[in-house]
């Protein structure tokens, strides 16, 4: 029977909620892919909600792979004939992302804009691959069940398990969200171990299934260090795949400027985050530009943009939580989303993107081998290359200094997890996560 027959009768009525939420997505589904195709009959469909055979009809047009079913997640467990789809070709092929703390706060955001084609465009199908925890396994099934429920066309797939190996098979993106936050009383150094031994796990994991040009974004924190952790138990994928996610501590500064200068925030371009995801973190009024301007000839309150612009955004994570309660996670998604289509879409003309990435030949003079934000451009393809033409002055580079020196004490605390030998942790006593205060 086709979809578009589907009329549940007044008695069915109560079924027609979570069953109109099968169906209706598969609608849309086919409305672009196979309208005119015949339709297959259901075979014991691992669906969400249960519904008894003789109550409605067979309504879907799906079989079941069932050598997926373990790893599948409800409706999404269904398998459709995507011959159509293959010679329309109006649909690209399926791009995997893989999720790590599916269940926090942040990916509470992330995965909707995800599935909506916020990112990769709206001819572009994905499978999402949630990992969580035993602890977590739970809310990660209501996680999909939302998922299921949002009727999205372009989410395909949506996977849930608590082994990385599963959750990062053939991977393209890998988004590492999940980091235990730190408690109160808890040192900087036991939470840099304890995150640190998720992220070697998480690196040997992608270092075994992901595909071989996986993007991986790691906004866990400490997250410069989780990712330096991360890549180096990761040696077959490039380390230049890897970043820390600093974009969210761009959108801060671009927004302060934009607010100081009276304009729009997006009249705010060239803005780079330098150093690590925490207090000693520099935002670069140098270099940025208002309405193509250097940002010091429209602002021309220097105490300004170097005392309290750039504490504002060191510390904006920990204000928010002042007032929220919590840290940053709309905001957090969006930025995730932002740097994921400034690697997936060439940067325009002149501007750049911040980005933590691997030091290795960087042209600013910064230690080798550590993973630190820096200005990045990108043609589109995945990949990035540095901005080379920036400038930095005496403040700048003292700024800088700060924060590599940061940097290099927490590489040095994680020295077992990155395999150069024993830990020796040193830390700047005011080393801090911007949500900390
Ligand atoms: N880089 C950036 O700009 C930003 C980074 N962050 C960081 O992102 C991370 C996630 O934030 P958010 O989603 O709000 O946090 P949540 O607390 O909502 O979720 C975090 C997830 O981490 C997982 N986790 C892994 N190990 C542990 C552990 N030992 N104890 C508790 N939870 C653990 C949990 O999932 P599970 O049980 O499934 O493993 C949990 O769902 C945090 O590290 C936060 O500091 C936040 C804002 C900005
Ligand atoms: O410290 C935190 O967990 C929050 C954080 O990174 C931020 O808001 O930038």
């Amino acid at each position: 029977m086709a979809i578009a027959e589907f009329s549940p009768s007044h008695t069915e009525t109560r079924f027609l909620s979570s069953q109109f939420s099968l169906s209706a997505s598969r609608r849309l589904y086919n409305r672009r892919t196979f309208s005119s195709l015949p339709l297959p009959r259901p075979q014991n469909a691992k669906v969400l909600c249960s519904i008894a055979p003789n109550q409605v009809q067979e309504p879907v047009t799906a079989t079941v792979n069932e050598t997926k079913n373990k790893e599948c997640f409800g409706v999404f467990c269904l398998t459709y004939d995507l011959k159509a789809e293959e010679e329309t070709k109006s649909w690209k092929s399926l791009i995997k992302v893989a999720v790590s703390g599916a269940a926090g706060m942040i990916s509470n955001h992330l995965l909707f804009k995800l599935a909506s084609g916020e990112v990769f465009g709206p001819d572009q199908p994905i499978a999402l691959n949630l990992l969580g925890s035993e602890r977590s396994f739970q809310a990660l099934e209501g996680v999909a069940m939302e998922l299921e429920d949002s009727l999205y066309p372009l989410l395909r797939e949506v996977s849930i398990s608590i082994d990385p190996y599963e959750v990062f098979q053939d991977a393209e993106w890998a988004l590492l969200i999940g980091a235990k936050p730190r408690g109160p009383g808890m040192e900087r150094s036991a939470l840099l171990d304890i995150n640190g031994q998720i992220f070697a796990e998480q690196g040997k994991a992608l270092n075994a299934v992901a595909s071989r040009n996986v993007k991986v974004i790691v906004v866990g924190n400490p997250c410069n260090t989780n990712a330096l952790i991360c890549l180096k138990n990761a040696p077959n994928i490039p380390a230049k795949n890897f970043h820390a996610l600093t974009r969210l501590d761009e959108n801060r500064a671009k927004c302060q400027l934009a607010l100081k200068a009276g304009v729009f925030y997006d009249k705010v371009s060239n803005m780079t985050i330098w150093g690590n995801h925490s207090t000693t973190q520099v935002p670069d009024f140098l270099n940025a530009k208002i309405n193509g301007m250097p940002v010091k000839e429209v602002i021309k309150d220097t105490e300004w943009l170097e005392k309290e612009f750039t504490e504002k955004v060191q510390k904006r994570g920990g204000a928010l939580i002042q007032k929220w309660g919590r840290s940053s996670a709309a905001s957090t998604a969006v930025s995730i989303v932002d740097v994921m289509k400034s690697l997936v879409t060439p940067t325009p003309k002149g501007d750049w993107f911040s980005s933590g990435v691997y030091t290795n030949g960087n042209p600013y003079g910064i230690a080798e081998d550590i993973v630190f934000s820096m200005p990045c451009r990108s043609d589109g393809n995945g990949d990035y290359e540095l901005a080379k033409d920036v400038i930095i002055d005496d403040f700048l580079r003292a700024r800088i200094k700060k924060t590599e020196a940061e940097l290099l004490a927490e590489k040095r605390c994680v020295a077992h997890l990155t395999g150069e030998g024993n830990a020796f942790c040193d830390l700047p006593e005011d080393t801090m996560l911007p949500g900390e205060q």
